[in-house]
């Protein structure tokens, strides 16, 4: 189980302190699906990588299975069980996609095992397989091949961003099948951060981030038909 304790993040602009998340506390239980969504801006990138360790609390706590993991960087919360799939991945230079998926799964992976993993992001594993890890992918595939190297080991707890960003729409539609296997099988938490209808709707509990405050949390069938309810208009969520 995660449990967020009071967390704020700050930053400073030409001298002046501003809060983007402000003493946020919410738990992801064993096996559940959290759903964050908000408007643009609200705070939940900044959330997200708080919880990876990417950006530093300012004040709050972060526990992970009765683990205190708030002081922990970036790859030893990897190893305390998170799993990060970036909105914006990087591209490194000179690194295949074997490699790139073997370093996210902690060993060296047969051809067969990167295959696989590459077809349920809905990449063509044979043309991928070897490829460079450069400029030359495009977005969509980029954002295939991060939520690829999340699948590549078990985590505790995995976090998505957005993982609709730059995704046709058959891609889209595997991906909501790879997170309702995962869901299923109960062995995982997840956090999906997005604006889709779609994924809002597979969530057990949604989390409504606005002004790096939380908005809402519930049940999804107390939260869903608020958002619905904003007359179809809402600003956070993209329909079918
Ligand atoms: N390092 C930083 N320095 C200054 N401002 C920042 C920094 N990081 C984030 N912000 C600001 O904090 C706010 C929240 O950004 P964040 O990316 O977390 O929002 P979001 O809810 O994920 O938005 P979106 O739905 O558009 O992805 C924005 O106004 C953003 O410009």
């Amino acid at each position: 189980m995660l449990e967020v304790k009071n967390l704020t993040f700050k930053v400073n602009e030409n001298g002046i302190e501003r809060s983007i998340v402000k003493n946020i506390s919410f738990r992801v239980d064993d096996g559940e699906m959290l759903v964050i969504t908000g408007p643009n801006g609200g705070g939940k990138s900044t959330l997200a990588k708080v919880l990876m360790g990417i950006e530093k609390a300012d004040e709050g706590q972060i526990i992970l299975d009765g683990e205190d993991i708030t002081a922990y960087d970036i790859n030893h919360r990897a190893n305390a069980g998170i799993g990060y799939a970036f909105q914006q991945p990087p591209r490194f230079k000179g690194m295949t996609v074997i490699r790139l998926l073997s370093l996210a799964a902690g060993r060296e992976l047969k051809e067969s095992e990167c295959c696989g993993l590459l077809s349920r992001v809905g990449l063509c594993a044979q043309e991928y397989v070897r490829r460079e890890v450069d400029a030359t992918l495009s977005g969509g595939e980029m954002k295939r091949l991060e939520i690829a190297t999340v699948l590549a080991k078990p985590h505790k707890l995995c976090i998505f961003d957005e993982p609709e960003a730059g995704i046709d729409l058959w891609s889209f539609s595997m991906l909501i099948q790879e997170f309702e296997k995962i869901h299923r099988k109960k062995a995982e938490s997840l956090i999906l951060i997005s604006h889709q209808e779609r994924i809002i709707k597979m969530a057990d509990r949604i989390m409504v981030i606005e002004n790096g405050t939380i908005g809402a949390v519930g049940p999804r069938d107390e939260i869903l038909p608020r958002l619905l309810d904003k007359g179809g208009s809402c600003t956070c969520m993209n329909r079918e």
